[in-house]
């Protein structure tokens, strides 16, 4: 696979990065990872187009300069570049994610990802936030489905935590593939993997639901999430800004869900509901 990537330079750098991103991830930019000097995305080549920053508003801010360099990496390159820059976390002191190449931490959950070219390595602020979700719930033989599954990190940790069993889906086939990859790598028993969207929620129904994708898929999707949430089933939704909660509550409390907690960080938030 083919993948073009832009390298931004940006000053100063917030909230201007973040923004940046959140564009760049409607114009349908999959990876970022953050630099001392801006960020670098990452597109695959087949849903590129020349004019792929024209609709990039923050690009013509005055209150910020941003310039960029782009070019086409193959994908071994890519493994390169991941490999530099993923660092392990450790969340709460509680839960490490960390790639396969990093010593072992001695914490209650050690989760080994190799990431490649899907989101989820417990360094977004979202996916952070999630982890930090779970930690803090129930999971024992709850059943669950975690959406945008991406690397497969909340998944693999719901597993860890007792749960069983998980749909993780993602609409990707390169985060399918990957995540297949991760269930296997953490000697996950409970977790079937599956491509594909919402339009597979038939007939399923779920203790659990954690969807970090963004405001508009969730927006979209939120009805066929509520129809497989169980009575007193939990849902928890990251992928958006403290500025989309009252959007994202409205729609959750006109389908029956109440809002319970909101974990917030910088700017991005992590919402529990119960139905
Ligand atoms: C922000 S990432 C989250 C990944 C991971 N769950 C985490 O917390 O780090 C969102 C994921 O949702 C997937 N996605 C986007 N639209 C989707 C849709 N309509 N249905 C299912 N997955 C979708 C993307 O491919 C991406 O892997």
């Amino acid at each position: 696979m083919i993948y073009i990537s832009y390298s931004f330079e940006v000053k100063p750098l917030q909230p201007a990065v973040e923004i940046l991103i959140a564009e760049l991830g409607f114009a349908g930019f999959e990876s970022f990872v953050e630099t001392e000097e801006g960020v670098t995305a990452y597109i695959q080549k087949e849903a590129w187009s020349a004019d792929i920053l024209d609709d990039i508003q923050i690009l013509n801010s005055s209150e910020f300069e941003i310039s960029h360099t782009f070019e086409e990496i193959e994908q071994t390159n890519w493994n390169e570049e991941w490999e530099k820059n993923f660092s392990p976390i450790v969340v709460d002191d509680v839960c490490a994610v960390r790639a396969p190449f990093h010593e072992k931490f001695n914490t209650d959950y050690d989760i080994v990802i190799e990431p490649k070219m899907s989101f989820g390595t417990g360094h977004h602020e979202t996916t952070h936030m999630m982890i930090q979700h779970i930690l803090k719930n129930d999971f024992t033989n709850k059943s669950v489905l975690d959406m945008g599954c991406g690397t497969g990190v909340l998944a693999i940790l719901a597993e860890m935590k007792g749960a069983k069993p998980i749909d993780a889906i993602d609409i990707d086939n390169w985060c399918y593939l990957n995540s297949l990859e991760n269930v296997e790598r953490n000697n996950c028993e409970h977790i079937t993997v599956i491509e594909g969207d919402a339009g597979l929620l038939v007939n399923k129904s779920y203790d659990i639901i954690i969807a970090n994708i963004n405001r508009n898929i969730l927006l979209n999707d939120l009805k066929k999430y509520a129809t497989c949430l169980k009575p007193k089933g939990l849902l928890f939704l990251s992928g958006f800004y403290k500025d989309d909660i009252s959007v994202i509550e409205e729609t959750c409390n006109k389908l029956g869900l109440n809002h319970v907690e909101t974990l917030e960080k910088n700017q991005w938030v992590a919402l529990k509901f119960i139905n």
